[in-house]
């Protein structure tokens, strides 16, 4: 299911109508090629999302393989949207690059083509597929998760969100696509288009920090504003008067004051955190009765959340472990009483687990994708 945006809400951006390809182009320190289209050879497509495509491109000097997103920005339905959103992820990008985050797909380069409307980014390219095709195929197979192979991807989606959190990042669209699988099995978080950055303000008393609209615009701004990260920011992303109202993200995995269009924080994404481990757990989505649930009838649904959960927790007894339960029930919450990755970490759900380890991804994934060398 497609993010959803309400364009009205974005229209407060103040984003140039072309986009600036000085505040664009970027160039990680190991990229010697062109930012240019004709220096990449195209391989294959390897998918595409409501915005663009990425495929698997090679650069012609170096024979280097990259995974290169392209989105259109012109004759599109809300093209100052769309470059809004491209802004977002190379910034997010960036300040990951910046930050050295093993967690998420390296940038190595980006550049706009303004004749043609589209906007690059070439990447490392993640070879084990999305994480949404993997338990698919697992549903297919009737293969059900262990409980240790749950405890292990829950744990690596919350090293992704912490990490993320901590550069003033909200991710916004947490959701089974948008997480890749690496070489060695390991979860990196992608798709950094309805993120959002927290600007740093400064003020008298020191740093304050405001969803300013800003945030989106600012091509630098990856890099530049939490250079140097404040003291406080993990009761910043909590405080209501803080935090942002926009409507957005993928409505099964959206939290309920999302969608309610009342102020959010980072908590947003550990509700989504919460939706994903209902899936591994149960093998079903927690919003949507079948295919064809429609958006209205899932947002009505988390509007509905406690009863809905109530049930779907009843109907799934006895494959529902009470541990796993009451993790769930700690994600799927009202935000205020919605734990984060510090309470997370302490949740008896995941008893005996090497944090540390998680960090360093140096505990071994259950599963190992087969690459295909071709
Ligand atoms: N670095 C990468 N390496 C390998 N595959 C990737 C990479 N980035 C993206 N993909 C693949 O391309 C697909 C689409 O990418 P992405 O989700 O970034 O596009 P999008 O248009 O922003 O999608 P959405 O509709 O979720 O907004 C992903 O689901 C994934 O399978």
């Amino acid at each position: 299911m497609e993010p959803i945006l309400i364009p009205s809400q974005h229209n407060r951006l103040n984003i140039p109508t072309e986009p600036n390809e000085d505040e664009f182009n970027y160039k990680s320190d190991e990229f010697k090629g062109q930012l240019n289209i004709d220096s990449f050879e195209i391989l294959s497509n390897i998918g595409s999302g409501s915005y663009g495509e990425v495929n698997l491109v090679k650069e012609k000097n170096s024979q280097e393989v990259y995974a290169m997103k392209k989105i259109f920005y012109v004759d599109v339905n809300d093209s100052e949207l769309v470059k809004k959103r491209a802004f977002r992820e190379r910034n997010a990008m960036v300040t990951c690059n910046n930050k050295n985050n093993k967690r998420a797909p390296k940038l190595f380069c980006s550049f706009v083509d303004s004749i043609e409307g589209v906007f690059y980014y070439v990447m490392e390219y993640i070879p084990g597929g999305d994480f949404n095709t993997f338990c698919y195929d697992r549903l297919v197979e009737g293969k059900k998760f262990t409980d240790e192979e749950i405890k292990f991807y829950i744990a690596e989606l919350v090293c992704c969100l912490e990490s993320f959190h901590s550069y003033g990042l909200l991710h916004r669209d947490v959701k089974p696509e948008n997480i890749l699988i690496n070489k060695d099995g390991h979860l990196i978080l992608g798709d950094f288009g309805s993120s959002k950055q927290a600007v740093n303000t400064t003020s008298s008393s020191g740093f304050s920090f405001s969803g300013s609209p800003s945030s989106a615009g600012s091509g630098s701004l990856g890099s530049r504003s939490f250079d140097n990260t404040p003291p406080n920011f993990s009761s910043f992303l909590r405080n209501p008067n803080n935090s942002y109202t926009s409507y957005i993200g993928t409505p099964q995995y959206m939290a309920v004051e999302v969608v309610q269009g009342v102020n959010y924080s980072k908590l947003c994404d550990y509700w989504s955190l919460g939706a994903i481990l209902f899936e591994l757990v149960t093998g079903t989505a927690l919003f949507v009765e079948s295919p064809d649930t429609t958006e209205q009838k899932i947002r009505e649904n988390i509007g509905n959340w406690r009863g809905l959960l109530n049930t779907a927790i009843q109907k799934s007894q006895p494959n529902i472990s009470k541990v796993a339960e009451s993790l769930i029930r700690e994600l799927i919450s009202p935000e205020r009483k919605r734990i984060d990755a510090t309470g997370i970490k302490k949740h008896p759900f995941f008893e005996g687990i090497d944090w540390e380890g998680m960090l360093n991804l140096t505990v071994e994934p259950p599963f190992k994708p087969t690459i295909d060398k071709n």
